[in-house]
């Protein structure tokens, strides 16, 4: 069994934060613990309104505090985000998030994250990626 805690797991370099300045996340569980999905805390900062394409990955993302909006750009449709809201990026959806307040999401990725990626220019994480220094 793996047991972490997230304030010992962000003091050991677990927490990426992004070079664009949108959000950070502890990466609790990566790629190198073998489970087939990393698992992430990530805080989204208050007035954050950027755009992601997971084109390499699937994941969910949680809403434990905080709320904001999810837009997935195909269709136009926003979604609004609160503690208990969960979306499912099934289909690799573009789309943007925006944060009217702080939000906290547990997010699961597969395939699982090395670590330390961060978006490319197209909102996407590479799966090559092992070091990206910020
Ligand atoms: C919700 C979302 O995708 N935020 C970007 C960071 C990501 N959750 C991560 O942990 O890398």
């Amino acid at each position: 069994m793996i047991v972490r805690d997230l304030e010992t797991a962000a003091g050991e370099g677990r927490k990426i934060v992004d070079p664009g300045g949108n959000w950070d996340s502890t990466r609790l569980l990566l790629r190198d613990d073998n489970m087939g999905f990393s698992f992430h805390i990530t805080t989204i900062y208050a007035g954050a309104d950027f755009r992601m394409h997971y084109q390499n990955h699937l994941e969910s993302v949680y809403c434990m505090s905080g709320e904001g909006e999810v837009e997935t750009l195909a269709d136009g449709k926003r979604y609004p985000i609160k503690p208990g809201t969960i979306y499912i990026l099934d289909q690799h959806d573009e789309h943007m998030l925006r944060a009217t307040s702080e939000m906290k999401m547990a997010c699961v990725f597969n395939p699982p994250l090395h670590g330390k990626e961060v978006h490319n220019a197209d909102g996407a994480y590479e799966l090559t990626a092992e070091t990206v220094t910020a």
